[in-house]
């Protein structure tokens, strides 16, 4: 008799955020929403419980009188205290601002001066002094100095106001404030549910910030499949063993994150993620994965199902691409696929004309209904990137220019090659440093490499390499990677300084971190 599939959990039209995530709740009260690792074992919190203490911390959050739109700014990573705070916002209309505890004292002073929070709680027991700061645990709010009712007009949540606001970092160093809708962000989670990547019972390991919007598809993509999120501790996720013993004692099946969390896992315990019992899944997202890396994986996972997730926190992410298994050895690019369903991406020239050619590139516009609703008090930067359809500018009809380059493979799909505005000349010529970047972990002793451009005034702009040897490969020198490059490409995209380093350093979000990378250069200048 086949196993009857277990029954999945039924979503209704223009859910709120909290709406969608607790849908299991009416279906699987008793299934496991939040699997935390305390202390060596897991601490499981099911769907009632966690339907229970949002009630709670939002009965607490009605004593204040806010009004909707009042913004909640919570300082926490994710756990299932955090989870439930957040549902208990966005059921009473309160964008919740994600900001992670390690986030420097200045900045998180800024994102206050930016959002202007009613509230501003923290996950632990630190007293706070000023208006509206204080704390939040065990499903209640203390705060010494409530802040002062203002009274308000608004009646009803509805699916266009806003869920949350995350802050990120801008060009200008000043961050932006990615304004996410209920509508959008279910819009987003409807498409992502579709493609069936967990499902009731599963656990999903979540090793982002809550301040990522990569932790939010993280809790979308579990609770709202009535599988379990399962929130890895960021003190433990920098050493592999103990990375790997939380994946174990929480019984991990599937395990989202940026490329960087399985690098040292690879390189110095690849037996113990081999013998992994219930990981099944990874997703990726956020830079690309080494093909090296990938292909090292997959040989210690046999048909492990591999999802390359692309996409910006101005729609949470736009697509989802199964990579290949085996990768073949000829591949250089991954598939991003063309958009996750409900969405499509463009792809257009210099002149807003569409490319359809395979192999030509061109720079990715989103089409979709998960679309941010602007930058935060931004309306000049957020025209510059909701921009008017160009293929159709009567209809008014807004997507989002994703700066993004891309070409389309002989399938059809989409890969992406490096970012518009990291391109640069070199002695007259238009130069991607993620194709130089590619080339360098093309190299057989390379595992991993980053490229930056040096550029000054009254300086030639000049591609530097920062290269990490895999283990053994001491033989290799600079120049023999330089030569390397210069056998497949022109010599002004060769690139005129190698470094080989121990490792590349990464920022908050765990993507190599090329502002640090710079900075060495001109530290060592
Ligand atoms: N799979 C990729 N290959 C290659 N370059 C990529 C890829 N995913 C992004 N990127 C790059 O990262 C940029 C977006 O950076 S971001 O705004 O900080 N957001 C993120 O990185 C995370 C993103 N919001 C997200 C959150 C949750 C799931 C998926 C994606 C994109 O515009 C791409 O340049």
């Amino acid at each position: 008799m086949p196993a009857t599939p277990a029954p999945e959990v039924t979503h209704r039209p223009d859910e709120r955020f909290d709406e969608f995530l607790l849908a299991a709740a009416a279906t699987h009260p008793g299934h496991p929403a939040v699997v935390e690792y305390a202390d060596g074992a897991e601490r499981v919190t099911t769907f009632r419980g966690l339907r229970e203490t949002a009630e709670r911390y939002a009965a607490q959050l009605d004593r204040f009188g806010l009004e909707i739109g009042d913004r909640v700014m919570i300082v926490s990573d994710t756990s299932a205290e955090a989870v439930a705070l957040v549902l208990a916002c966005a059921s009473r209309g309160l964008p919740f601002v994600p900001v992670s505890p390690e986030t420097p004292a200045e900045r998180r002073a800024t994102i206050e001066r930016l959002a202007e929070p009613a509230l501003c709680l923290t996950a632990d027991g630190r007293p706070e002094g000023a208006v509206g700061h204080g704390r939040f645990g065990g499903g209640t709010i203390e705060v010494p100095q409530p802040p002062v009712r203002r009274g308000g007009s608004r009646r009803v949540v509805t699916p266009t106001d806003t869920a949350y606001i995350i802050f990120t970092s801008g060009t200008t160093g000043r961050p932006k404030g990615v304004v996410m809708s209920h509508r959008a962000v279910v819009a987003f989670y409807r498409g992502m549910i579709a493609e069936g990547f967990v499902s009731v019972g599963d656990r999903v390991a979540s090793t982002s910030p809550l301040q990522f919007d990569f932790s939010l598809l993280d809790i979308g993509m579990a609770l709202g499949s009535g599988a379990a999120v399962a929130p890895v501790p960021r003190a433990l996720l920098r050493w592999p063993t103990r990375f790997l013993k939380v994946l174990r004692v929480t019984r991990a099946t599937h395990v989202n994150g940026v490329p960087s969390i399985w690098r040292q896992s690879l390189r110095h315990i690849p037996d113990q993620l081999a013998d992994l019992p219930d990981l099944r899944g990874v997703l990726f997202c956020g830079e690309e994965f080494p093909l090296a890396e990938l292909r090292h994986l997959q040989r210690l996972r046999p048909g492990i199902r591999l999802i390359n997730c692309y996409g910006a926190t101005e729609s949470m992410a736009a697509s989802f691409a199964e990579v290949p298994d085996p990768l073949p050895d000829d591949v250089t690019h991954l598939s991003i696929g063309n958009g996750h369903e409900g969405t499509d991406i463009l792809l257009l020239d210099a002149e807003g004309a569409s490319v359809r050619e395979e192999g030509v590139v061109g720079e990715m516009y989103l089409r979709s209904p998960a679309l941010m609703t602007g930058y935060w008090g931004d309306a000049d930067a957020t025209d510059a990137v909701l921009v008017i359809d160009p293929l159709e500018p009567r209809s008014g009809q807004r997507l989002l220019r994703t700066g993004d380059l891309a070409f389309r493979g002989a399938d059809g799909a989409l890969r992406f090659c490096g970012r518009r505005d990291s391109q640069v000349q070199i002695r007259g010529n238009r130069v991607e440093p993620a194709e130089v970047q590619r080339r360098l972990l093309a190299h057989s002793d390379v595992c991993e490499a980053a490229v930056v451009v040096a550029e000054g005034p009254g300086r030639e702009a000049e591609l530097c390499a920062f290269v990490v040897l895999a283990d053994g490969a001491d033989g290799t020198a600079e120049s023999d990677l330089r030569a390397f490059c210069l056998r497949a490409m022109p010599a002004y995209m060769a690139p005129g300084v190698v470094r080989i380093v121990d490792s590349l350093p990464v920022n908050q979000h765990g993507k190599t971190d090329h502002r640090r990378l710079l900075a060495q250069l001109l530290a060592d200048a």
